[in-house]
């Protein structure tokens, strides 16, 4: 598993043990681990190594870890990007026999641009956690100055990236990102992720927080969490899962999440369909069962258009949006709730549906701002929060690193899940998704849980489905089950 904490928190945690410590210990011990992360990835391939050094302590952290390089020996050239910087780290990487250039503002020199694209090594010390998303107006073009064959080394976080990782922003690209004892949301959300690259962290001893902000759960987590049949259960006490998807037109739908709650173990799926899919059903997955009756749980909504859906399933779906059971609404299930529920309910939708859906209930930003392309493009977690907010439910937003968003009044941590391949980018693989954290609803976990090790389990199904290489949805559905095996078998720590 993998927590991170609130910059707030962070902040107060490292307050706490610096007041404990001598003066500069703190950055001593930081500045240390940086170094010694950097001379291992230059290995012996390079020597030439570029520090940009900022105005607060993440250019402190990045000059004390210059001085320490060049008493190796090291070609050590620091560049000053701010209007001030730490004045121990510049005092300790001169003495050092640190080069030292200046780019505050305007163009970059042609010493500075020069180093860039010759190093080995490019340590990004420009900004921390104090920083604000973007880089500083001057910097902007900085990555396109930086070597093709540099490796990029970022202190505490890529510059430009947001700490609490909601904004989009422009930023540097890192290889890898050393941060110290405390993992901060940007290395785990999905705006800023990508640019994080290997996330190395160096123990400085700062104890934990008690808040989580970001929590990712590994396969080894899988084990603990999943509803795993006594010897008194039956079919029932392990839940049944009411499905209400699909159509006469999108017949697939429930094929796909049918199959894969009955693959990940469910003790039964009811499924409420027209007669297309239902034939279908019979014939593909002849463990489920046909029409209304008691569940444990619903999933309504892959595959499901309003106006094309039959009056049976509006009539099942409103009902079960009216009861006090958990439910998941995928796709045009989301089309159906128009208010908090009073009983668990978890909304599966991708960009495009969470954004129909915050316009169809006209949800603003904070600022009273109308929610649209570009607010979902810059910051869809945020969204999903006010999404969230709005109906008191759990959301999953979909995509390459899928977020699970609780409401603010819980506070539960969000969690991210980046298990799958981006083969998994394909028609139908959603409906799946639905398939296995309905069963995990059905099962009696809480949403936020079953979004969570539903995404694991869904993203593990695809990569064993075909490794390498593309998956078809319906495969990852009859993986799903062998995935959960794998996972149950995973040893302890
Ligand atoms: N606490 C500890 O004990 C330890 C802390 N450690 C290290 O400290 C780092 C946090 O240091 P920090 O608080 O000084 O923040 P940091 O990000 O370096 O600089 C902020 C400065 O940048 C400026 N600025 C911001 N955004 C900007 C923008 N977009 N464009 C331009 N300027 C911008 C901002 O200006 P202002 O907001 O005042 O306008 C301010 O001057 C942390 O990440 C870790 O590496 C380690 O040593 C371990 C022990
Ligand atoms: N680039 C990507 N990399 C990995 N997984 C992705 C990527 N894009 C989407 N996915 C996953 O693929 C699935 C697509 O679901 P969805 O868009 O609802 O498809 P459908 O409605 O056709 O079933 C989701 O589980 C999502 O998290």
């Amino acid at each position: 598993m993998m927590r991170a904490f609130a910059v707030a928190d962070v902040r107060a945690a490292e307050e706490a043990v610096r007041a404990q410590l001598p003066e500069g210990m703190l950055m001593t011990r930081a500045a240390e681990g940086l170094a010694e992360v950097a001379m291992a990835r230059l290995g012996r391939h390079g020597s030439r190594v570029v520090v940009l050094a900022g105005p607060g302590d993440n250019g402190g952290d990045a000059l004390y870890a210059a001085a320490a390089l060049a008493g190796d020996d090291l070609n050590v050239l620091a560049v000053l990007t701010g209007p001030a910087e730490h004045q121990g780290g510049l005092e300790a990487a001169t003495g050092a026999g640190v080069v030292i250039e200046e780019w505050r503002d305007g163009p970059a020199g042609d010493a500075v641009t020069g180093a860039l694209a010759d190093a080995d090594l490019v340590i990004d010390g420009i900004l921390g956690i104090g920083g604000r998303p973007g880089l500083p107006e001057h910097l902007r073009n900085l990555p396109d100055l930086i070597g093709g064959d540099a490796f990029v080394l970022a202190v505490d976080l890529p510059s430009g990236c947001d700490p609490a990782g909601l904004v989009r922003s422009d930023s540097i690209y890192a290889d890898e990102t050393v941060t110290f004892s405390l993992a901060k949301p940007v290395h785990l959300m999905p705006v800023s992720e990508p640019a994080v690259g290997m996330l190395t962290v160096v123990d400085i001893d700062v104890p934990d927080p008690d808040a989580i902000a970001v929590q990712r759960f590994s396969h080894q987590d899988v084990a603990s969490l999943w509803p795993v049949p006594g010897p008194d259960d039956d079919k029932y006490s392990r839940g049944v899962l009411g499905v209400v998807a699909g159509g006469e037109h999108y017949t697939g739908a429930p094929v796909m999440a049918v199959t894969a709650a009955v693959t990940v173990g469910v003790g039964m799926v009811r499924y409420v369909g027209p007669d297309a899919p239902t034939h279908l059903l019979r014939q593909l997955v002849p463990e489920a069962v046909f029409g209304e009756g008691r569940v444990q749980a619903w999933a309504i909504g892959s595959g499901l258009v309003v106006d094309d859906a039959s009056s049976e399933q509006l009539r099942v779906a409103a009902e079960a949006i009216a009861s006090d059971l958990p439910v998941l609404l995928d796709a045009g299930g989301l089309d159906l709730i128009e208010g908090p529920r009073h009983a668990p309910t978890l909304l599966t939708p991708h960009a495009g549906e969470l954004l129909r859906l915050a316009k169809r209930l006209d949800i603003r930003a904070q600022d009273g701002a109308t929610i649209d392309e570009r607010l979902m493009q810059l910051q869809p977690t945020v969204v999903a929060g006010l999404v969230a907010d709005r109906l008191d439910a759990t959301v999953l937003l979909k995509g390459s690193i899928t977020s699970v968003v609780s409401p603010g009044a819980s506070e539960l941590p969000t969690y991210t899940q980046a298990d799958g391949p981006t083969w998994l980018a394909t028609a139908g693989a959603g409906d799946a998704l639905a398939g296995i954290c309905g069963a995990l609803l059905a099962g009696g976990l809480p949403p936020q849980l079953a979004g969570a090790v539903g995404a694991l389990v869904h993203g593990v199904a695809a990569d064993q489905a075909n490794p390498g290489g593309p998956v078809r949805a319906l495969d990852v559905a009859h993986q799903a089950g062998r995935a959960v095996a794998h996972l149950l078998s995973l040893p302890q720590e």
